[in-house]
């Protein structure tokens, strides 16, 4: 893909994010890996229904401006995801409705937040993690998640929102998808015995990939 064709494709994402109501307001931001070690960001303040190609960031991996307007304020814990984990190439971040619901609840399970009771969950994401509360923009968020790059895809931001990993953009996006369905999910049979899947069948999705 061109350098264009990365930008176009962010933007087209990311539309589609708001237009189904994943992104509400300015809320969210997306990141894309391009070659020599820069990175595309969404810029602070903008509506994911919104983005202009030509105005989205470009940094180096130090976080400096190459072009385009100033990146999201989260744009630390992106390059820090980015650093620790080279086989990250894209990040979404969503409050999106179901799974920012769930971020806000206490005595979740710290290492996975969602236990397995969908194959698509496992086979794209495996687990959530949880990352506790800070402001957002805060550095903190990038200390907690450059600890865990490379021990999962998706992170819970407590009260907060999520953050989701790819091998691409689409890769990205289609992994916030299927998280944020099953959070919505989860919350639809609240109260109702769910058949979890056994370890075995864990076990046995995460040997096959997707
Ligand atoms: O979702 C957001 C913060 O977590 C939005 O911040 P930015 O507009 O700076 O990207």
């Amino acid at each position: 893909m061109t350098e264009l064709e990365q930008k176009q494709q962010l933007v087209e994402l990311a539309k589609s994010f708001y237009q189904r109501g994943y992104s509400v307001g300015g809320a969210g931001n997306l990141s894309v890996r391009l070659d020599d070690n820069r990175i595309l960001v969404t810029p602070t303040g903008s509506s994911l229904g919104r983005l202009d190609a030509d105005r989205l960031s470009v940094l180096d991996m130090q976080g400096n401006v190459l072009s385009g307007d100033k990146p999201s304020k989260e744009y630390v814990f992106h390059l820090a995801l980015y650093q620790q984990n080279p086989k990250c190439n894209a990040i979404v971040h969503l409050h999106s409705t179901y799974l920012t619901a769930l971020s806000c609840l206490d005595d979740l399970d710290q290492d996975n937040a969602i236990k397995a009771f969908t194959p698509y969950y496992v086979m794209r994401v495996g687990k959530l993690q949880v990352i506790p509360y800070y402001r957002p923009g805060s550095p903190e968020i990038a200390r907690e998640l450059s600890e865990r790059a490379l021990t999962g895809k998706a992170f819970l931001l407590a009260n907060h929102g999520i953050v989701v990993t790819g091998s691409d953009l689409l890769d990205a996006a289609d992994n916030a998808d299927e998280l944020e369905e099953t959070a919505k999910l989860q919350f639809i049979l609240q109260g109702q015995k769910i058949r979890y899947l056994t370890d075995d069948e864990v076990k046995d999705l995460e040997n096959r990939g997707k």
